[in-house]
């Protein structure tokens, strides 16, 4: 019964039910909700129904907490089935009782008179943003889903890795895995351009995995951690006694990677005199090892990438213009993360997921307010900083919600780390601008745009979600849009 989590699959739903309450609710709802529901698997022992949904792992279970000895019950089957939805169905609701029950948990307690039409558009959200997508081909995953993805609903969705590792479903990452897939199979160099962290070296093995070289050698330097000296060995080897330390021959990377990828990692750290041999390499495909005369021929396919401006290094005459035409054949860029907000909650329940398993911890969700401030945040370290963060949460917290209290410092003060953006789409945050008295005063129609061209991007241009995050209506967007290029053309 574990769910395939398309937005048209079949819904699994089980009730606990004491006195046909929680049943009637139930098949209200689900008669109510969107998805298609599968009728629902009544049960009216305890210890049958927990063990009916420890194993089968319905997608949305009801429970009547009347007949419940404690909520201990409920924080165990919430443990044992991370991405089911739980809904608590009490007689009368005391606020003590709601939130222990919530605390155990569900996702919601609903007492009398119940609204199954509200509770079916609840769970139908919830569902999105709970369960996760099983791992898909990235081709089958997009037709399949690419019409009506699962972000379209507004929620987390998909959160398993979509593609070769890597997670997202964001318009951006969409463009970037069809590029994947194209240049894969060439055999021309990639450039990979990107800011730290922002998944490189995925982006790489991706290339790799995908191109006829897979069953071959992907060998990885990083030019940024090897000291200079050594770079020429490490890249092309070295003959004994070629210098003091060098006891005995070695091949380097680029032999190595015979038949493969060689991935040489932040180039543009590399010395010029290393350049000039890389360039040499790349010209003949000889491997001419460090204190050897004759080279031997190799054939690897180079994949570079970068996080400085290449052009740029170029044009200041740290990188030679030659290697860089050479190597900048099909170029790859990735964006940062505060570029793709869409894609922060999909990847931070990932990562939530994988903490999980390997700490031996049962977080399932975020606190609303928790998802509100990582959507906010500006991710300077952008995916290794957000993957980080929730390691940092799960190591050190215990739970099966993570509440704001747990986020690192720097989360939950208002203050931004770097200069990158800060989100506009949080409604409950409040945006500090200070103006330092003499500092030029941006007109209002000028601040009104930037906020809201910062919300349009954060939504990947999406009118109705940065209008309804922004708290105003589209049509106030497309009025305000048409305002801006009259004033600009005038
Ligand atoms: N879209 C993604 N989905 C899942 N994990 C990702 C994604 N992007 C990056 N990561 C993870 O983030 C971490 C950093 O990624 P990676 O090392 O590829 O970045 P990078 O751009 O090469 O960084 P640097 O420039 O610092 O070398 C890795 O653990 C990687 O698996």
């Amino acid at each position: 019964m574990e769910a395939i989590h398309g937005a048209d699959r079949t819904i699994n739903v089980a009730v606990l039910d004491f006195d046909g309450a929680a049943t009637g609710l139930c098949r209200a709802v689900t008669d109510a909700m969107k998805r298609p529901c599968a009728e629902p698997v009544a049960f009216d022992d305890r210890r049958r129904f927990f063990a009916a949904c420890g194993d089968t792992r319905p997608d949305v279970f009801f429970v009547d907490v009347s007949g419940l000895d404690s909520e201990e019950q409920l924080g165990r089957l919430a443990s044992q089935c991370p991405h089911s939805v739980m809904i608590a169905v009490g007689k009368e609701g005391s606020l003590t009782r709601m939130l222990t029950v919530l605390e155990a948990g569900a996702h919601d307690f609903v007492t009398p008179p119940f609204d199954p039409q509200g509770l079916a558009g609840r769970i139908d959200m919830l569902l999105c943003r709970t369960v996760p997508a099983p791992a898909q081909r990235p081709a089958d995953a997009r037709s399949a889903a690419g019409s009506e993805p699962a972000e379209a609903n507004g929620g987390i969705g998909n959160t398993q890795p979509e593609f070769e590792g890597f997670v997202g479903t964001s318009d951006r990452m969409r463009a970037i895995y069809d590029q994947i897939e194209r240049i894969a199979p060439s055999h021309a160099p990639v450039f990979i351009t990107g800011e730290s962290g922002t998944g490189k070296e995925l982006c790489a093995r991706a290339v790799h995995n995908l191109s006829s070289r897979s069953a071959k050698p992907f060998i990885a330097i990083n030019c940024a951690a090897i000291p200079a000296e050594l770079m020429e060995s490490e890249i092309f080897g070295h003959v004994r006694g070629a210098f003091t330390g060098a006891n005995d021959a070695r091949a380097g990377a680029a032999e190595l990677a015979d038949g493969g990828t060689l991935f040489l990692d932040e180039i543009g750290e590399m010395s010029l005199a290393l350049q000039s041999k890389l360039l040499r390499f790349i010209q003949t495909g000889d491997v001419q090892r460090v204190g050897e005369t004759r080279g031997r021929t190799v054939n690897v396919r180079i994949v570079c990438a970068t996080n400085r401006d290449p052009h740029k290094e170029v044009s200041e005459g740290r990188f030679r213009e030659d290697l860089f035409y050479r190597l900048h054949v099909l170029p790859v860029h990735l964006p940062p993360l505060r570029e793709r907000r869409r894609d922060i909650l999909t990847l931070a329940t990932n990562f939530l997921r994988l903490a999980c398993e390997e700490e031996k911890r049962t977080f399932a969700r975020f606190e609303p307010a928790v998802e509100e401030r990582l959507v906010a945040y500006p991710w300077p370290g952008n995916v290794r900083q957000l993957e980080n963060a929730i390691r940092q949460i799960v190591v050190l917290n215990d739970g099966v919600t993570v509440r704001l209290g747990m986020l690192p410092g720097y989360l939950v003060t208002d203050g931004i780390p770097n200069e990158g953006l800060r989100a506009p789409s949080s409604r409950n945050s409040v945006e500090r601008h200070f103006i330092h008295p003499g500092a030029p005063i941006e007109p209002l129609w000028a601040q009104e745009r930037r906020i809201i061209e910062q919300a349009l991007d954060a939504f990947d241009g999406n009118i109705s979600q940065a209008a309804a995050a922004l708290e105003i209506s589209p049509s106030t967007i497309y009025r305000k849009k048409q305002s801006w290029s009259e004033r600009l053309a005038s």
